[in-house]
């Protein structure tokens, strides 16, 4: 019999394709060559993102494994802008046909059918065509257990989550403060919010959930999710705790230059500051980072965007004459770099001179810092990284909390920065040492997890035996 195939359906953002590649990825090696791997591409909405996919999907071609690429055919975008929060969801959507066309039509047995968490409306062709459909969440445990308790959420809290009296309850994390909740939660009246609770009722028709963690990390929420505590009772599918999915480029032939300055730097002395590929900074806010960095009088290694282009939604790399107060590079330059562009994130939290980083917080990046042991101060911006934010410091340990003013864009004072990099890095500190020694032992937690015999590992091991035995034939 030809060997069955595990199909992945990936959404086009980097934090989502590559970390749902690489766990493919895993998978395939945990098979022992008993799966290989089919990624349905949907062509991105911009060319931005079509270029960035393009690169991904030739590195992977490149690698000799056993994974081919379909690209499924074009789609009209919703007319609206492509950060809209129900983009992505109405987007995929459209897709539908062309999915299970592209799934019928394989000619080996089909394993599973694995979707990104934002495509659950694919869950009825998988139904249609008998394929096991299992969903790959690409944030936390957490996150995934305030999706499942969110149908009852909309019947618990009728008015807005902002004006409720109290917490929000998340079974196995503290009691959530409603500011601290995802941005498409912040406005029920927005296609967005309507969409996450439309998700949060699909998961439960799902075979079993992929989770980028590791049961180390979140061990409470995780059993809350087993036991049945997010869902009344009602159990969920099977979660499979595979992370963290952090994937590893070699080492480059060239260090990049923001390793270089790394190197003359000394031990845990940097932080780093980097948001993601969406965060950007306006001038205003770049001055108080500045000064707050320069009053810290920490080194620092800070990767700086500017806003979009017109028309655009990326950031751009920035232009620091515009951006940053007069004479800053210079007075700062023996203590401090600041990078224009995308920077190697990890490259750089795995560096020994890196001590601590001011995140967004988006998922993978909280992975990267924990697989280097890297303390955080988080700086939430956009989609659940409130959320995030929030576990890091009162549930995780591994943070020193910063305040942000959600009302005023996510905009940081620098006198605010200033006091939360010098709690992270200040030898003295004793919030610093208590992030930095949970971050030392979530490393450890990380790294036992993915190696043979670890929790992850095993459960890995798991999903693969269950894919392989639940193999289909679609085109009949
Ligand atoms: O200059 C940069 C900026 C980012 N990165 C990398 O890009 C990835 C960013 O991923 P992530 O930290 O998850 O951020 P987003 O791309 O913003 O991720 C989206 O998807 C995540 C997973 O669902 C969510 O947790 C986030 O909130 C959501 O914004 C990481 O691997 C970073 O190392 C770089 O290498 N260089």
């Amino acid at each position: 019999m030809a060997t069955p195939t595990v199909v992945l359906l990936p959404v086009w953002g980097v934090g989502h394709l590559m970390s749902m590649l690489d766990a493919g990825k895993r998978l395939l090696a945990r098979s022992g060559g008993g799966v290989s791997l089919t990624v349905l591409v949907m062509q991105a909405p911009t060319e931005s993102y079509r270029s960035d996919v393009a690169g991904h999907i030739r590195r992977e071609e490149a690698s000799g494994l056993d994974i081919r690429f379909h690209h499924l055919p074009a789609v009209e975008p919703p007319t609206d802008y492509v950060g809209a929060e129900d983009f992505i969801s109405r987007f995929v959507e459209l897709h539908a046909a062309h999915v299970k066309a592209a799934i019928s039509r394989l000619t080996c047995p089909v394993a599973a059918l694995v979707i990104d968490f934002f495509c659950t409306t694919l869950l009825d062709e998988s139904r249609e065509l008998a394929v096991p459909s299992y969903v790959y969440f690409t944030a936390s445990a957490a996150m995934y257990a305030l999706f499942l308790r969110l149908p009852a959420l909309q019947e618990e809290v009728t008015g807005e989550f902002e004006e409720m009296e109290g917490m929000v309850d998340v079974p196995g994390l503290p009691p959530v403060p409603p500011s601290a909740l995802p941005t498409p939660l912040m406005d029920k009246k927005k296609p967005g919010y309507t969409w996450f609770v439309y998700h949060g009722r699909r998961f439960m028709e799902a075979r079993g959930v992929i989770i980028n963690t590791a049961s180390e990390l979140e061990q409470s929420v995780l059993a809350a999710i087993a036991d049945g505590r997010c869902t009344h009772g009602v159990p969920a599918p099977t979660v499979y705790p595979i992370g963290p999915v952090v994937s590893l480029n070699p080492p480059a032939e060239q260090p990049h230059e923001c390793v270089r300055w790394l190197d003359a730097q000394p031990p845990a002395s940097v932080v780093l500051l980097c948001f993601g590929g969406g965060g950007f900074s306006t001038a205003t806010q770049a001055h108080e980072i500045a000064h707050g960095l320069e009053r810290s009088g920490h080194r620092f290694l800070w990767v700086l965007r500017g806003p979009p282009a017109a028309g655009t939604r990326q950031p751009s790399d920035a232009n620091l004459v515009e951006l940053l107060p007069e004479g800053f590079l210079e007075r700062t330059k023996e203590k401090g770099m600041v990078w224009p562009t995308r920077a190697p994130q990890k490259e750089i939290l795995a560096h020994a001179a890196v001590g601590g980083f001011v995140t967004h917080g988006g998922w993978n990046s909280i992975l990267e810092s924990l697989w280097f042991g890297v303390p955080m101060v988080p700086w939430p911006l956009y989609a659940e990284q409130h959320l995030n934010a929030f576990t890091l410091v009162a549930y995780m340990g591994v943070a020193v909390a910063m305040e942000v003013d959600r009302k005023r864009n996510n905009f940081v004072v620098g006198s605010e920065l200033e006091r939360a990099v010098k709690a992270l890095m200040d030898g003295d500190s004793d919030e610093g040492r208590k992030a930095r020694e949970k971050c030392t032992e979530m490393k450890g937690a990380c790294r036992k997890a993915v190696e043979e015999g670890g929790s992850s590992y095993s459960a890995l091991c798991r999903l693969s035996q269950e894919m392989r035995e639940g193999a289909v034939r679609t085109n009949m």
